[in-house]
């Protein structure tokens, strides 16, 4: 598969950006709701300081071309470039319910169905991701703000590589900056800027599937930076109260946020976990509910 096949393009004449609501911001810009011949679609805005730099703009554009290629029931579809723009603008499709920070932000904790669903979700367009020919795409910045929700409530994973624009490559593999990536969900090896590989998205992930059953970051009376400071340098954990987490997903946070990353298992290797957990939380709630029918 070639990546650096050009993105698709799409005239800025048939995107209204005058007319355009605002939905959100981020590292890299605005985020809008445009039309699109008929159709909403999210219209994502590069700032300047990054479009006018010519190697970061051409890092930014590969990256794209290689979202493009990419197909999955829990990865944002990826549209196209607006073309002839005096700005840098992509278009991808719309997710209506917002990210799962929003959600968590709103609802707080998730009863065990929904946050194993979502975990679930979230796993398989990683699990895409990491499988990916030639190469493995690593996400480097998996946060609850990079995964959307669409209307049937199904959550897609967002923005991967983009984080790339401010990281560099060496001989011995990849080195994120500090600044790459968010220091709450950061990995231990990429905060001590050592190499690092594809189970760094693996450590961030038990931090979101950590959040949805606790209903938001713990320690917030740190600063994020903190966290991951301690997270490095003195193996320091979220806290795993016991009401809280069923025994199979303690178990399996402690192995997706091991200190050793190739201790950490793969995504193929949390699907089929979760596919289990949630079988058996099934069973014990029809196991429970037929109980209740024999007292009755
Ligand atoms: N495709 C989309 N559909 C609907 N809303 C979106 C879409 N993309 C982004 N948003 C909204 O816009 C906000 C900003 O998104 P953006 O991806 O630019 O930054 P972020 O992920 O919040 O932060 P960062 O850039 O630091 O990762 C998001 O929080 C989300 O609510």
């Amino acid at each position: 598969m070639d990546s650096q096949a050009p993105c698709f393009e799409i005239d800025h004449s048939e995107v209204d950006m005058e007319e355009a609501t605002r939905i959100g911001e981020g590292a890299y810009g605005e985020v809008f709701l445009v039309n699109w011949r008929g159709t909403e679609v999210a219209a994502k805005t590069i700032r300047s300081t990054i479009a006018s730099n010519p190697k970061a703009k051409n890092t930014f554009l590969k990256e794209l071309a290689l979202w493009q290629q990419l197909r999955h029931p829990n990865i944002v579809q990826f549209l196209g470039v607006l073309k002839h723009s005096d700005r840098l603008i992509f278009l991808t499709e719309y997710l209506r319910n917002g990210s799962l920070y929003d959600i968590l932000k709103k609802k707080g904790r998730l009863d065990t169905k929904t946050a194993i669903s979502y975990a679930l979700d979230i796993a398989r367009g990683m699990n895409y991701l990491h499988q990916h020919n030639p190469h493995a795409i690593i996400h480097r910045d998996l946060t609850p703000r990079n995964v959307l929700q669409d209307e049937a409530g199904r959550l897609k994973v967002t923005d991967f590589g983009l984080s790339k624009i401010a990281q560099e490559k060496d001989s011995y593999g990849y080195k994120m900056t500090g600044g790459t990536g968010s220091y709450r969900y950061m990995a231990p090896e990429v905060y001590r800027r050592e190499s690092y590989g594809k189970s760094v998205d693996v450590f961030s992930f038990a931090l979101i599937l950590h959040e949805m059953f606790q209903g938001g970051p713990s320690n917030r009376a740190e600063t994020a930076e903190q966290i991951a400071d301690k997270r490095a340098y003195e193996d320091s954990r979220p806290p795993l109260s016991s009401f809280l987490y069923p025994e199979p997903i303690k178990m399996l946070l402690k192995e997706c946020w091991h200190k050793n990353p190739d201790c950490r298992p793969t995504f193929g290797e949390i699907i089929s976990q979760l596919e289990v957990i949630e079988q058996d939380f099934q069973n014990e709630k029809a196991m429970k509910a037929c109980c209740c029918c024999v007292v009755l």
